[in-house]
Formats: C-alpha cells, structure tokens, sequence
C-alpha cells in the first residue's frame, strides 16, 4: 500500500516539481508554529516575572518577539508558496489535459472509450477538489496523529503511574483496561472507515455519470451563445429545464440512498467518540475517585486521549477519501496514459516548390464503426497536380468522408490512397497535412485576435494576413474592428471582443485557408453562409485563392462547378460519374438532373410563375 502511496507522490511531484517540498514546510510550520509560539510566549511570561533588572529584560523581550516574528512570518510565508504551488499544480493539469485531448489521433478522439475516460478523469478531478491535497491531507494527519500520540503519553505517564489504593488502577492492569478502550474505538472506527470506503466509492461511481450528464446541460447546451437563440425559439416552456430536472431527480434517488448511508457512517463516527470519551471518563474517574488524582487531571487527561482518538479517526477517515483521490488519479492517469494509435508513418514529405504532389485513391472503401454500409466505396481518383476538381452529389453521398480520407483524418477500411506514388499512411502525419488547407463545412474560429485566426500562429505575418483577408473579401469588415486585425473574436477571452456574423466567419475561414499557401486546397462549402455578391466576388477571386495549386471544392452550388475543370459527382459512397460541365451535361445521369434541379428555379418562366401565385395568394 505503502508504494502505492509514493506513486501517486510521484506522480504529484512531476506534475509540479516542488510542490511536496512546500507542502511538507508548510505543513511542518502549521503544526509546529502554535507550539513554538506558546512555549515562546511561556518563556516571555517566565522572563517577565523572573528578570528583575530592566535592561536585560527589554533584551530578552526583544528577542522574543524577534523570534514570534520570524516564525510567524515564515508560517505566513510558507503558506503562501503552497498555495502558489497549487495553483501552479492545476494549471499545469489542465495544460496536460489539452494537450492529451489536442494531441491524440482523430481515431483516438473519436473513440468512445476514449472520450468515457476523459469524462472520468475529468469528473474525478472535480469531485476530489485537486489531487496536490492527497499528499498534504496525508501529511497532516500524520503530524496530527503523531502530535496527540505524544501529547496523550505526555499526560498518561503520571496517571499510569500514581499509586491507587485498588491494586488493578496501578501499572499493568490499568493500562491494558486503557489500551482495551482504545482498541475497541480503533477496531470499531476502522469497521466504519472500511463501509464508509465502500458508499464513498459507490457515490463516486455513480457521480462520474451524473456530472457528465449534468455538464452537458450546463455546459454544452445552455451555456455556448450559439445555442442562445436556438433555446428561446424552440424551448419556450423550458423543456431543457424539465428534461434537466428529469435527469437530476433520477440521479437523485441513485444518489440519495448511497449518499445517507455514507453520511450515517460519519455519524457512527462522532457517536463512537462520545462513547470512547465516557469510558475514559469512568476509567481515570475511578482512579481519581480513590484519591489517587487530582479530578483536575481527569478532564485533562480525558481531553487528551479524546483528541488522540479523534487524530486516529481522521487519519482513518481520510484514508476512506485518499481511496477517492486514488482512483481519480488513476483515471486520469489513465486518460493522460491512454494508448494512442499514433500515425505509424515516417518518411518525409518532400519539400516541392513546383507543388508536384500526386494523389491517387486506389479503390479505397471506408465504414464509419458501427454503420452497415460503407460511406465511401471504391472509389479510384486521381488528382492531378494543378487541377480544379469539384465534388457533387447528394446529401449523404460521401463527399466529406473521401475529404477526411484525403486528409488522413480518417484511414481506409480497404484500399490505399499515395502521394507521389507511396501510401500516405507512410508519411509523417504532420508534414503530410501541412500540405492541405482546408476550409470545413463547420468551420471553427477561436477566441483569439484575427490575426492569430488567420496565421494559425501567435506570430503572424501581419501583411500577409491583411493580404488575405482580401483575397476573401472581409479587409474592410476587419478595418472597422477596434483593434483590427489584433481584435479578439468573441467575448469568450476578451470583454473587448467583436462577434461577427456567419458569412464574415466563413470569409475568415477562406483566409486562413490562403494564407497557409499548402499545395492542396480544399474548400468544402466554402460560400454555404455568404450572400450571393460574397459568393460572386469569392469565385471573382477565385484565381488568387487557388493560384497554381490543386483545388478540390465540395459545393451545393451547381454554378460553382464552372470553376472546376473535372467534376466528380458521387453517389452513395461511390463515384457515378466524372467529367468536365459540358461532358456530364451532355449525359443522362444524375449531374444533369442536380444541375437542372437548381436551374430551374431561376428560369424566367419559373420566377413569373413563382410571383404569379404569391400574387393570387395574396388577393385571397
Ligand atoms: N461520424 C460519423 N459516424 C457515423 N456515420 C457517419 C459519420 N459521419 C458521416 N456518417 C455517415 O456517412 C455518410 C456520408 O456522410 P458525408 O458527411 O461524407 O456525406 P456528404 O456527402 O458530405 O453529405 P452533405 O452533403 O450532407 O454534407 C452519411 O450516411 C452519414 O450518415
């Protein structure tokens, strides 16, 4: 048990170097700090009214409260760095946590195994408070103890020792009457400890669910600004609330039960004392009946013993809760532990200026866990340097799934895609992405300045940054901003913060893409939220945001294919049919019929027919 313990010490230790150093100080300071100052002020009292010449007792007197003040001061000290050590300590865990959560393959990411021990090792860090308090809270209990232990056998010795008239209140037979008591009120407490160890655990199990749902609610849908609207517009009768409080009150009563039994348990506890403090009492109290005490002493001594077993109590008892912070820790070393299936590749991407970067799906098939039919199947493409590729089709047909195969945010169940002629899984993962920049469907900004949005860096190319936010037709939005480019996005970080509507997220997004200047680009949606002179001017621009690199844009939009040189139209996971506008306007198939689907609503004879109706509608 005992190398358990120094395991999870060290593991304290190397999250934050010094902080057991300052915790042990510190708790050395809070135990002994009182007793020096009392035996201090002892000596003051006894200089005081012993010293009789005036000049040496103003000496003595000063040193005295030199001394108070110095141990004071080092109390007050010590304190103080502990508490900067904690706070050190927790940020240093949540640097860890993020880092684990932005570290880890998107595989892992997504693993629900993964994300179940994130949820406990995130749920025991809250519930236990911190894990820097299990050495401390170790630390002191055994000063405590070790304190009463000497304070108790400080007082017990002339007890034990003073003669009493009935032979058995002397020596032997008093002291195993004593050790009886205190072995009945160990044995007992330690009964209690071990059940409350139980309920402690069970509480525990059943909290981890409880936060996570709780959280949710809290967290994830009531409190992002972006849901805000969502909530008032569809939520009038607080259904959220019902639902919340229907979760709460089933979490309640799993609870409750496990929760009272813990709390009678603590209860048992003081009860226990009482009753070990009475035995004392009727123990010493026959001895001092007999003349053998002071009664005086009997309060005394009673006192003490009763503090002795309370430092055992807690001592036990925070062994019951250390069990807790255990297994937290655990979890969360867990989580930080959590076998990632890291990228295996490692060969270098060659650094090209002239942007030569072949791509080829070679019959690549991929079923998300779970799902009975392949989102993406067999699919055979190539990408050829250069080229302006549109994928179509279908919501559902797989177009973003072949993106994330392409960006090895997702690995093909069957087939292989390469670069340049070598399986991508070979690459070195972080150089192989570099290559993309990719404008998402959900695209995400942070809460950091539109520079930093833009560079993905927290040094970015300032020029380069405003040329970008041109090319994507937002410079003039960012002029206006109180900081410009150095303006924060979103209250989230900064109270001076601006919050900007969809499109002008989306044209930010379409800058960072520019400025990352990567051979590939690749644009999924990229004008769903713009207005349609935004989506005009965007395509205006579109030579400039692409330039000579290989672009591959996933769009809605049938007018946006002109762009493309080769359009891929996708269907069910499979590619159906593949050609430039005019070849696949000239087939029977489904890109005419998507194309002449949209088209259709802006024929003349559509729009008059259109008006004719509101119109009719209207005169009713
Ligand atoms: N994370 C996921 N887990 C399970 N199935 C998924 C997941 N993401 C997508 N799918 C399924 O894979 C199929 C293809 O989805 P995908 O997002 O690639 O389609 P899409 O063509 O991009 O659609 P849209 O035009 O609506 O964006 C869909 O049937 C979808 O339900």
């Amino acid at each position: 048990m005992m190398k358990k313990s120094f395991d999870y010490f060290r593991f304290i230790q190397t999250v934050s170097p010094w902080i057991l150093l300052r915790s042990t100080v510190n708790a050395l300071l809070s135990t002994a700090v009182p007793l020096l100052v009392a035996t201090l002020l002892g000596w003051l009292l006894n200089a005081v009214t012993q010293q009789t010449a005036l000049r040496p007792l103003i000496i003595q007197l000063a040193v005295f409260i030199l001394l108070i003040a110095v141990v004071t001061s080092l109390h007050l000290a010590s304190a103080v760095s502990y508490e900067v050590a904690t706070r050190d300590f927790e940020n240093r865990i949540n640097e860890r946590t993020t880092a684990k959560l932005t570290d880890v393959s998107n595989e892992t990411f997504n693993d629900r195994d993964f994300r179940a021990q994130y949820a406990a090792a995130s749920s025991g860090w809250m519930y236990t408070g911190s894990f820097h308090s299990y050495f401390n809270e170790i630390l002191m209990n055994s000063l405590n103890l070790g304190v009463a232990v000497i304070a108790a056998a400080v007082v017990l010795g002339p007890i034990v020792t003073a003669k009493a008239t009935q032979p058995w209140l002397t020596g032997w037979p008093f002291v195993l009457a004593l050790v009886a008591i205190t072995a009945v009120g160990i044995g007992l407490s330690y009964w209690l400890v071990l059940r409350s160890q139980r309920y402690q655990k069970q509480f525990y199990d059943v909290n981890i669910g409880v936060n996570d749902q709780m959280n949710y609610y809290l967290n994830d849908l009531t409190w992002p600004y972006e849901n805000g609207k969502h909530l008032r517009i569809y939520d009038p009768e607080d259904r959220t609330v019902a639902h919340m409080r229907q979760a709460q009150e089933a979490a309640n009563t799993k609870t409750s039960q496990v929760f009272f039994r813990m709390h009678a348990m603590m209860h048992a506890g003081d009860a226990l004392l009482v009753l070990l403090s009475g035995g004392f009492y009727l123990l010493i109290g026959i001895k001092a009946l007999s003349g053998a005490l002071p009664v005086g002493m009997v309060v005394l001594a009673v006192g003490y013993l009763t503090q002795l077993m309370r430092a055992l109590a807690a001592f036990m008892s925070q062994r019951a809760f250390q069990k807790t912070t255990e297994q937290a820790m655990d979890d969360y070393i867990k989580f930080l532990n959590y076998p990632d299936q890291p990228a295996t590749g490692s060969i270098p991407v060659e650094k090209r200026q002239d942007h030569k970067f072949e791509i080829v799906f070679h019959d690549v098939s991929f079923r998300y866990p779970g799902d009975k039919q392949d989102a993406v199947s067999h699919v055979s493409l190539r990408f050829k340097v250069g080229e302006r590729l549109a994928i179509v089709g279908r919501n559902g047909s797989g177009k973003t799934t072949l993106i994330k195969l392409l960006l090895r945010i997702l690995t093909p169940t069957s087939g292989t895609i390469t670069l340049n002629g070598f399986d991508i899984q070979k690459y070195n993962l972080a150089e192989y992405q570099q290559l993309f920049a990719t404008v998402f469907q959900d695209f995400q900004l942070f809460a950091f300045s539109v520079a930093e949005n833009v560079a993905v860096s927290p040094h970015p190319d300032r020029e380069r940054v405003w040329q970008a936010l041109t090319v994507a037709g937002v410079a003039d939005r960012v002029k206006a901003m109180p900081k410009q480019i150095d303006t924060a996005l979103t209250r989230n970080l900064d109270s001076g913060g601006v919050d900007v509507s969809g499109g002008e997220a989306q044209k930010i997004a379409i800058a960072r893409a520019w400025y990352k200047d990567a051979p590939f680009i690749i644009l999924d949606e990229p004008t769903a939220a713009l207005d349609p002179i935004s989506e005009y001017e965007i395509y205006q621009h579109f030579d400039q945001l692409v330039e000579d690199k290989t672009a591959i844009y996933i769009s809605h939009r049938m007018s946006a294919t002109r762009f493309a040189s080769q359009i891929a139209v996708m269907a069910a996971g499979q590619i159906v049919q593949m050609g430039s506008h005019e070849q696949l306007m000239a087939q029977d198939g489904l890109y005419r019929d998507l194309f002449n689907a949209q088209a259709a609503y802006y024929t003349e004879d559509k729009i008059k027919a259109e008006r004719a109706k509101g119109e009719a509608a209207f005169n009713i």
